[in-house]
């Protein structure tokens, strides 16, 4: 999407053909940094510490590591090493399996002589592939907002949650491209953007898109969205996730369960945006299959912001000596949610709704 003007997207290989940029998502909203990955490790460390993040660009950016390691070395052993790597960077997000899983399988078919051009071209075809995913959730979800913006007056007021937007893709984002392809389209909209503590996705990500792209929106603690859904404040809300099962439970940043709770109380519909790369279909029961990442202590403690005087700082804002715990994601049984909104159109949150979309997984 757009920055001051110009398109960017969260990764794209740099002119030399080799070296892989990205935007560093640690220092948004206050500082726009490019930094360079140029081995293997580069793109471990950018994914276990964040500088990308988001289960579709956590996948591009570990296929580009497997591009990287096939430079350093394209034989059997560093491939596996390499796989092995990248697949501990985080456990939660099903991409970053499905993507080393689909490099593996194509680059070990080929002689190593080979390995290299096969891995540069197939990291760059699933970032195209998930730029034109995102795009058809927009249109999909499109519809739903248009539906929303007929039984009112005034803009369809959108609740999201963390960051599902470009910056968590190649482009467009999942759980926003219905709202940019609703803003593009002249509808009235306005987004309720959760903070989304400890690491503030919200608050730094999405509101900084939702900025640049002058989407109107209102940045709320994470604890707001049940009043505001009491009091009719809420249309709808878009979500992203990290995975769904076979059976339609929703695998997302810590918190959306909460909400989804206080959406079903208050009648209000609830979306789950995705492409198909985030279903898991090996797995039925999402609270008892899915990993669920465990993050440092220190993202509950402290948090970073910039003071008066233009500097970036942490500060420490929890009691001194108190444990923190600091679970990174929830699960939404399938029973919370309106619908899944996919590449290949909305369903319910259900195998059957699954497999109506996609009836090739029909075992
Ligand atoms: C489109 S996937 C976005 C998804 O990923 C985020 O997690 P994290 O920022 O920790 O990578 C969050 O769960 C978003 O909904």
């Amino acid at each position: 999407m757009k920055v001051q003007g110009k398109h960017y997207r969260p990764i794209w290989l740099d002119a030399d053909g080799w070296r892989v940029r990205i935007i560093d998502q640690t220092r948004l909203p206050f500082a726009f940094e490019v930094t360079t990955l140029e081995t293997s490790e580069d793109a471990a460390r950018a994914i276990r510490d964040m500088l990308v993040r988001g289960a579709p660009l956590i996948g591009v950016t570990a296929a580009y590591g497997m591009a990287l390691a096939m430079r350093e070395d394209p034989g059997d052993a560093w491939l596996a090493e390499a796989h092995e790597r990248l697949m501990r960077t985080r456990p939660t997000a099903i991409n970053l399996r499905w993507a080393l899983d689909d490099m593996r399988m194509r680059l070990r078919s080929l002689p190593p002589a080979e390995r290299v051009d096969a891995a540069y071209a197939r990291a760059t075809e699933m970032a195209d592939e998930d730029v034109e995913i995102n795009h058809l959730i927009g249109r999909h979800g499109l519809a739903l907002i248009e539906e929303a913006a007929r039984a009112k007056e005034g803009p369809v007021n959108i609740l999201t949650h963390c960051n599902a937007g470009w910056l968590a893709t190649c482009d467009w984002g999942t759980a926003t491209s219905p709202i940019y392809h609703a803003h593009d389209a002249g509808i009235p909209v306005h987004v309720w953007v959760d903070e989304t503590r400890p690491r503030n996705q919200g608050g730094h990500l999405t509101a900084w898109e939702l900025h640049n792209h002058g989407v109107p929106h209102t940045v709320v603690v994470d604890n707001a969205g049940g009043h505001l859904m009491q009091h009719g404040d809420v249309d709808l809300c878009f979500v992203g996730t990290d995975r769904v099962t076979a059976t339609g439970d929703v695998c997302n940043k810590i918190g959306t369960y909460l909400k989804a709770l206080a959406a079903k109380d208050n009648g209000v519909p609830f979306y789950v945006c995705l492409p198909s790369p985030t279903i898991d279909w090996t797995v039925n029961d999402g609270i008892a299959e899915i990993p669920i990442e465990e993050r440092a202590a220190t993202e509950v403690t402290h948090v970073t912001g910039l003071t008066d005087n233009g500097h970036l700082v942490q500060a420490r804002v929890v009691s001194p000596g108190s444990r923190a715990a600091n679970p990174a994601f929830d699960v939404t049984p399938g029973r919370l949610v309106s619908g899944l909104v996919t590449e290949r159109g909305v369903t319910t949150a259900s195998a059957a709704g699954l497999l109506e979309l996609f009836p090739e997984r029909a075992a």
